[in-house]
C-alpha cells in the first residue's frame, strides 16, 4: 500500500502517511453488494451536539422577534466582500431558500430543506448552487449569534421568508423545527451521470415525453434543482421547457397554478448573474483549495463580485423594481415582445423588444445606468404555454390573488417535507389544516384498551390477518418527509385500500371486523388496526413461550376521503419492499435493494429490519397469500426458526425460478421449505448474516422476542408525533 496516498510527503502528522484507506470501499470492489451504510447515516458519532441535545426543544427558547429584526436589518446591510445587488440581499436569500427546499421530490420524499443538507456535498457544490455558499456565509453572524437555538436548516428557510417580507410580500407563515444533519447524506439518489450538467437524455426513456424521466428524480440534469434555464439541453424552446417545468414541479407535488405562482413570484425579485466569462470561474467549494475556506467559484475577473458576478451565466433582472414585491413580472412579460439573445457570458436569454426606458431596471451596482430586463426559457413558458398563459393572465389581472396563491405555494414549498402540522414550532405557524399536510383529526384516548383487545381476540381473525393488516397500515410511513403511517387509518381509503400489496379482498374482510369493534368501543379504527396487530404479536410470543405486552398509546384518529389528497399518496405504495413486484410475478433481481430503500425510508436500522423479517416469517404473515418464505414447522410462534434454519449448515439453497429458492436437506435432498430472494439475503449478505447468527444462537430467543417487540412498536408508532 502506498502510505503517502493521502497527500504526498508533507510534514503533517495527522493525514500524511496515514494507513486509513479512504479510497477503495467494499462498494467499489463489489458494486452489487447491498449498501447498508444508507441505514446508518447520521450516526450519533457524527453529531457534535450529543444525544441529549434536542433541537426541537431548544428552538422553543429562541427569541423569534429578535431573529426577525436582525434578518430584516441584515437584508440591506451590504458587505464589501459580497455586495448586495441594489443594496438588498433579498433575491440571493430567496434563491438560497428555494434551492434548499426545491430538491424535494414526492416519489421518495427525499431532498428538501428540512435537514440543512445544502451545507454539505454534493449540494454545496452543485452547479445550480453557484454562489449560494456566499449566501450562507453572509448569514453566519446571525447563525453564530443565536447558536444552538437556531439550526442552519431553519435559518435558510426563515431568511427566504424574511427577504420576501422585507420586500413587501405578506407571507403565509413560518414554522421552526428542522434539525440539522452533520454529515453528507448517503441515501439520496441524484442520478447516475458522472458528469455535471450531462445532457438530460439518459434520464428519460424519451426526452420528448418528460413523464418518462427516471424515478425518483425530479430535476432534468445532474446538478440542477429543476430545469435548465436556457431550454431543454440548453436549446431554447419555451414550449418544450414548459413540458419539463410541468413534470418537474409535479414531481414536487405542485400543480400548474402553484408552478406559475412560484416561478413568477420567485423572479419578481432579484437577478441573474452572468456579467463575465463563465469559463474562468474557480472550483466549487468542495473542490477549492484550503485558502477558500469553504467558499468556491472564485471569479478572477473584474472585481469578481457585485456587478461582475457570474453564477448561472444569464444576466439581468426580470422586473423593473427587483427589490419590491409587485406585479412587474407579468407587466413586462405581457407588455413586450421578447427576443432570444445572449448574455455577456454567452447564455441564452430573452430580452424585450423596444422597451421603454423607464421600464428598464437600473443596474444592480450603478443606479445611474439602466439595463434590459431578461426572461429565462422557463419564464417564457409562462407566456407561451397555453395553460400557463391563462394562469399568468389571471395573476396579471388580479395581483392580490397572485400574492395569495404565491404565499401559500411558497409555504408549501418550504414546509412540505416537515410532515404533519403538529410538528410546526413557533408563533408564525399557521393553524389552518392544509390537505398536503395529510391532516388527521385527534382520536379518542378514553376507551378501555384491554376490552378492545379482548374483542379482537374473540373476533375470529387469524394471527396472520391481524398482523398483516397492522403492518400494511403502518409500513407506508417514511421518515424522509414524515408522511404515511398508521395514524388516520388511510388504509381504508383510496388509493391504499386498492393496492395489490394490501390484498384488497382480505383487507376488506379484516377491516369489516375491525370497524365493527371500533364503533362498539369508541376506539378509532386506526387504533383498533394497531391493537389487532399487537394482539397477533402477543399471541405469537405466547406460542413461543413468552408473555409479553406490546406497548401501546391510544389516540390515533381516522381521516376521511375529504382529508386525503389521494394522488399524492400514490408514491407511498410499497413497491419498494418488493411486495408488489412479487404479486405481479416480476419479482425483480434487485428486490433486496428495494427492500433496503424502504427500510431506510421507514427509518429502520439493518438490525431492526432483520428482526422484523425474521418475526414476520415466523408468524406466517407473508403477503400475496403465499406460504413462500415460511421457514418453520411452528408457524404462528414468534421463534427464531427463520434464523436457525437460514444458518443451518445442513441445508442447501436451490433456485427454482422466478427468484424462488427451495431449501433442501443436504443429506436426504428432501425439500423442507421455500424461500424468496429477499429471505436469502439475510443469510448471504455478510452483515445481515452476522445479525441472523446473533438470533440463531441457542441463548438468544428471549432477546429476539424483546427486539422484535421493540422494532414492531417503533413501526406502529413512527408517525405518532403527537406523543413527542
Ligand atoms: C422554473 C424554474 C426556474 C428556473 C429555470 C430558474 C432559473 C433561475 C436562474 C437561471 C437564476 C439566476 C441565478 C444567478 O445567476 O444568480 C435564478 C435566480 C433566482 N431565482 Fe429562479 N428559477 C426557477 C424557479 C424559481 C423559483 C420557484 C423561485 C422561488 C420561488 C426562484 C427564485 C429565484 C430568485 C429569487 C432568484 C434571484 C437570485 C438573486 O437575486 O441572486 N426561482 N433562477
Amino acid at each position: 500500500m502506498d502510505g503517502n496516498k493521502l497527500g504526498g510527503a508533507g510534514g503533517c502528522p495527522v493525514m500524511h502517511g496515514s494507513h486509513t484507506d479512504l479510497e477503495a470501499t467494499v462498494m467499489d470492489w463489489w458494486p452489487n453488494a447491498l449498501n447498508l451504510d444508507i441505514l446508518h447515516q447520521h450516526d450519533a458519532k457524527t453529531n457534535p451536539m450529543g444525544e441529549e441535545f434536542d433541537y426541537r426543544e431548544e428552538v422553543k427558547t429562541l427569541d423569534h422577534d429578535a431573529v426577525k429584526k436582525d434578518l430584516y436589518a441584515f437584508m440591506t446591510d451590504s458587505q464589501d466582500w459580497w455586495p448586495a445587488d441594489w443594496g438588498h440581499y433579498g433575491g440571493l436569500m430567496i434563491r438560497m431558500a428555494w434551492h434548499a427546499a426545491g430538491t424535494y421530490r414526492l416519489a421518495d420524499g427525499r431532498g428538501g430543506g428540512a435537514t440543512g443538507n445544502q451545507r454539505f456535498a454534493p449540494l454545496n457544490s452543485w452547479p445550480d448552487n453557484v454562489n449560494l455558499d456566499k449566501a450562507r456565509r453572509l448569514l453566519w453572524p446571525i447563525k453564530k449569534k443565536y447558536g444552538n437555538k437556531l439550526s442552519w436548516a431553519d435559518l435558510l428557510i426563515l431568511a427566504g421568508n424574511a427577504a420576501y417580507e422585507s420586500m413587501g410580500l405578506k407571507t403565509y407563515g413560518f414554522a421552526y423545527g428542522r434539525a440539522d444533519i452533520w454529515a453528507p447524506e448517503k441515501d439520496v439518489y441524484w442520478g447516475a451521470e458522472k458528469e455535471w450538467l450531462a445532457p438530460s437524455d439518459s434520464r428519460y426513456d424519451n426526452l420528448e415525453d418528460p413523464s418518462t424521466m427516471e424515478n425518483p428524480l425530479a430535476a432534468v440534469q445532474m446538478g440542477l434543482i429543476y430545469v435548465n434555464p436556457e431550454g431543454v439541453n440548453g436549446k431554447s424552446d419555451p414550449l418544450k421547457s414548459a413540458l419539463q417545468v410541468r413534470e418537474t414541479f409535479a414531481r414536487m407535488a405542485m400543480d400548474d397554478e402553484e408552478t406559475v405562482a412560484l416561478t413568477a413570484g420567485g423572479h419578481t425579485v432579484g437577478k441573474c448573474h452572468g456579467n463575465g466569462n463563465a469559463d474562468v470561474i474557480g472550483e466549487s467549494p468542495e473542490g477549492a483549495g484550503l485558502e477558500g475556506q469553504g467558499l468556491g467559484w472564485h471569479n478572477p475577473t473584474g472585481t469578481g463580485v457585485g456587478g461582475d458576478t457570474v453564477s448561472s451565466g444569464l444576466e439581468g433582472a426580470w422586473t423593473t423594481n427587483p427589490t419590491r414585491w409587485d406585479n412587474g413580472y407579468f407587466y413586462l412579460l405581457f407588455t413586450y415582445d421578447w427576443e432570444l439573445t445572449k448574455s455577456p457570458a454567452g447564455a441564452n436569454q430573452w430580452e424585450p423588444v423596444n422597451i421603454k426606458e423607464e421600464d428598464k431596471p437600473v443596474d444592480s451596482a450603478n443606479p445611474s445606468v439602466r439595463r434590459n430586463p431578461i426572461m429565462t426559457d422557463a419564464d417564457m413558458a409562462m407566456k407561451m404555454d397555453p395553460i400557463y398563459r391563462e394562469i399568468s393572465e389571471k395573476f396579471y389581472k388580479n395581483p392580490d390573488y397572485f400574492s395569495e396563491v404565491f404565499a401559500r405555494a411558497w409555504f408549501k414549498l418550504t414546509h412540505r417535507d416537515m410532515g404533519p402540522k403538529v410538528r410546526y414550532i413557533g408563533p408564525e405557524a399557521p393553524q389552518e389544516d392544509l390537505i398536503w399536510q395529510d391532516p388527521v383529526p385527534a382520536g379518542n384516548t378514553g376507551y378501555d384498551v384491554d376490552a378492545v383487545k379482548a374483542k379482537i381476540a374473540q373476533s375470529g381473525l387469524s394471527m396472520s390477518e391481524m398482523v398483516s393488516t397492522a403492518w400494511d397500515s403502518a409500513r407506508t410511513y417514511r421518515g424522509s418527509d414524515m408522511r404515511g403511517g398508521a395514524n388516520g387509518a388511510r388504509i381504508r381509503l383510496a388509493p391504499q385500500k386498492d393496492w395489490d400489496g394490501n390484498e384488497p379482498d382480505r383487507l376488506a374482510k379484516v377491516l369489516g371486523v375491525l370497524e365493527g369493534i371500533a364503533s362498539d368501543t369508541g376506539a378509532s379504527i386506526a387504533d383498533v388496526i394497531v391493537l389487532a396487530g399487537n394482539v397477533g404479536v402477543e399471541q405469537a410470543a405466547k406460542a413461543a413461550g413468552f408473555d409479553v405486552t406490546v406497548p401501546f398509546s391510544a389516540g390515533r384518529g381516522d381521516a376521511t376521503d375529504e382529508m386525503t389528497d389521494a394522488p399524492s399518496f400514490e408514491p407511498l405504495e410499497p413497491i419498494h419492499d418488493a411486495y408488489r413486484n412479487w404479486l405481479k410475478k416480476d419479482y425483480a433481481v434487485g428486490a433486496e435493494e428495494l427492500m433496503l430503500d424502504r427500510t431506510q425510508l421507514m427509518g429502520l436500522t439493518a438490525h431492526e429490519m432483520t428482526v422484523l423479517v425474521g418475526g414476520m416469517r415466523a408468524m406466517g404473515t407473508n403477503h400475496g397469500g403465499t406460504k413462500h418464505g415460511v421457514f418453520t414447522d411452528r408457524e404462528g410462534a414468534l421463534t427464531t426458526d427463520f434464523f436457525v434454519n437460514l444458518t443451518d449448515i445442513n441445508n442447501t439453497w436451490n433456485p427454482v425460478g422466478n427468484n424462488l429458492y427451495e431449501i433442501r436437506d443436504r443429506k436426504t435432498d428432501a425439500v423442507k421449505w421455500t424461500a424468496t430472494r429477499v429471505d436469502l439475503v439475510f443469510g448471504s449478505n455478510s452483515v445481515l448474516r452476522s445479525y441472523a447468527e446473533v438470533y440463531a444462537q441457542d441463548d438468544n430467543t428471549e432477546k429476539f422476542v424483546k427486539d422484535f417487540v421493540a422494532a414492531w412498536t417503533k413501526v406502529m408508532n413512527a408517525d405518532r408525533f403527537d406523543l413527542a
